[in-house]
């Protein structure tokens, strides 16, 4: 018998077709849309983008972006990294995108050291970080409360004059001194106490704050792997790092723990002699259960830990960039010091009362932190949410990286960028460094801002307008100003063969109340 197949075929074809064109039609109506990201430099395999980062990363950021554009995605191993380098692209960030981003990514040894993130700079974004921030900005780092500090800052401030003035015709080191300066302020704000008066408490190992501090600096900008490749979380457990984390940690642990008892015994109200300092606004804070959480112990601990890390030597950094840049030009230190000499008399220091009068000196620091942001790329940020910028998809969970050193090197926003001409700041151009103005962002901006910016503002224009005020600097005799960057995220002049030290010579305790007013 012969059997066909044909006329069964043909009869199934329509139905064949059919389900031919379904198929089609279902793929591309459930396929994910395509994406569309930034442009990327070409990557390697395990390490992405990595080796493209020099020991400078705001300038490796910075090529990268003259040739992908302001908005370009990394990959750090296998995490994608967004990075903005212009004003357009931050203002989409951190204003446009502000609630999306003001996540901050996990960092394995800052949380080691932050009782879990419980402070506010590493803490995710959520509840408790809002309470801590508001805590930040309403009561420990209020105006009314950096006003609160103000004869401590120009005690310290004359303690430094007075130094300067007792070396005689020695040379001095200046950068010592604006760190011992801003140290000082810092802690007796925090605790009410010297800084090299903490410095033989705590640590067990019989180390004082001072040094443990600095090993905390060191150990928060170590690169480690393990955030950005979970599987290789075991070299930094090999090498000893989370090792020397762990203890560092107990030796603070140990340290603030002392400071925090002694507090407790004493309950210092406003007002009263000495005043409060930070501590005894956080315990009033916990007794009375102001912001309606119970504020614990390692809460206050870690906030305390943030205004040392975040805020000693950022503010030191930038006084030593002022006096760096004005000794590179003299015309703009000589308008200032008839700036600050014209308002003050010789036999008077400056004080915060006179500054508001000094345009020149506001100017002059916004100069420096455009050219020299302490924090030349923003403290890192992270999306919570898939989100689109300028036509870009950003996946949720991408690191974000905010190049402020970039963008104050734009030449869409700034004529000769690399130049430094406080000028550019007065003559109507009312640019602010508050994160309002995109162009210079120093201090961040958004809802993850600085807190810190009116107690580092005081700080820096105080002490910069009293040492032009008393003296003429100049350098040791056979030093020549080399000045250059010292380390990622602690760009510093040097002067000499010693980074970061800042050797001067004074040549005089310059004091004539009498400079004409067209010397500005
Ligand atoms: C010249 C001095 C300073 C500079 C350049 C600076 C810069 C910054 C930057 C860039 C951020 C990240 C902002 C963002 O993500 O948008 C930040 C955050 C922070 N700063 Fe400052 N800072 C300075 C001084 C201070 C001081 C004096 C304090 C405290 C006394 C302070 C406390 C903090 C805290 C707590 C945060 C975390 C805010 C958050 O994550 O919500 N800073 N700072």
């Amino acid at each position: 018998m012969h059997f066909s197949l044909y006329p069964f075929i043909f009869s199934l074809l329509p139905l064949f077709l059919f389900l031919v064109f379904l198929r089609k039609w279902l793929s591309i109506t459930t396929r994910p849309p395509r994406k569309n990201p930034p442009p990327s430099p070409r990557k390697l395999p395990l390490i992405g983008n990595l080796h493209q980062i020099g020991p400078f990363p705001h300038r490796s950021l910075h090529s990268l972006s003259q040739a992908h554009g302001p908005l370009m995605l990394l990959h750090f191993a296998a995490a994608p990294v967004l990075v903005a380098s212009s004003t357009a692209a931050a203002r989409d960030i951190m204003k446009t995108h502000d609630l999306i981003f003001s996540n901050r990514p996990k960092s394995t040894i800052a949380e080691k050291i932050s009782y879990g993130a419980k402070d506010v700079l590493f803490s995710p974004y959520g509840e408790y970080w809002r309470q801590m921030k508001s805590i930040c900005v309403l009561q420990v780092l209020s105006n009314k409360r950096v006003q609160s500090f103000r004869d401590v800052r120009e005690e310290e401030m004359a303690l430094i004059i007075e130094k300067i003035s007792d070396s005689g015709s020695e040379v001095v080191n200046l950068s010592k001194l604006i760190v011992e300066l801003t140290a000082n302020v810092v802690c007796r704000a925090a605790f009410g106490l010297k800084y090299d008066g903490v410095g033989g408490r705590g640590g067990g190992a019989g180390r004082g704050f001072k040094e443990v501090l600095g090993e905390v600096m060191e150990l928060i900008g170590v690169f480690d792997i393990g955030d950005f490749v979970p599987w290789l979380k075991w070299v930094n457990r090999v090498n000893g790092v989370y090792g020397r984390v762990e203890r560092l940690a107990k030796e603070l642990d140990e340290f603030l723990e002392g400071v925090v008892e002694e507090h407790e015994g004493r309950e210092r109200k406003v007002g009263e002699e000495g005043g409060q300092d930070f501590v005894d606004v956080l315990l009033e804070i916990q007794r009375e259960n102001v912001v309606g959480i119970p504020l614990q112990r390692d809460s206050i601990k870690a906030l305390i830990l943030d205004i040392f890390a975040a805020g000693t030597d950022t503010t030191s950094t930038i006084i030593e960039w002022v006096m760096t840049e004005l000794l590179k030009h003299p015309q703009a230190m000589k308008k200032l010091q008839a700036e600050v000499r014209l308002i003050v008399h010789s036999n008077q220091p400056v004080t915060e009362d006179d500054l508001d009068q000094m345009p020149y000196l506001k100017a002059v620091i916004k100069e420096t932190l455009r050219l020299h942001p302490p924090i030349p790329i923003i403290v890192p940020r992270e999306s919570t949410k898939d989100v689109q910028v300028k036509g870009y998809d950003i996946a949720a969970g991408t690191r974000v990286l905010v190049n402020a050193w970039a963008i104050g090197q734009d030449s869409a926003s700034w004529d000769e960028p690399e130049e430094f001409r406080p000028e550019r700041f007065l003559n109507g151009r009312s640019i602010d460094f508050r994160g309002h103005d995109f162009e210079l962002i120093p201090f961040g901006a958004g809802r993850r801002g600085c807190p810190g910016i009116q107690f580092a503002a005081v700080v820096d224009e105080l002490a910069v307008a009293n040492l032009v005020h008393k003296f003429d600097f100049a350098l040791p005799d056979g030093v020549e100003l080399d000045v250059h960057e010292f380390r990622a995220y602690r760009s510093r002049a040097i002067t000499s063969a010693d980074p970061c030290v800042m050797p001067l010579r004074k040549t005089s305790t310059t004091c004539s109340g009498d400079v004409p007013k067209s010397g500005i």
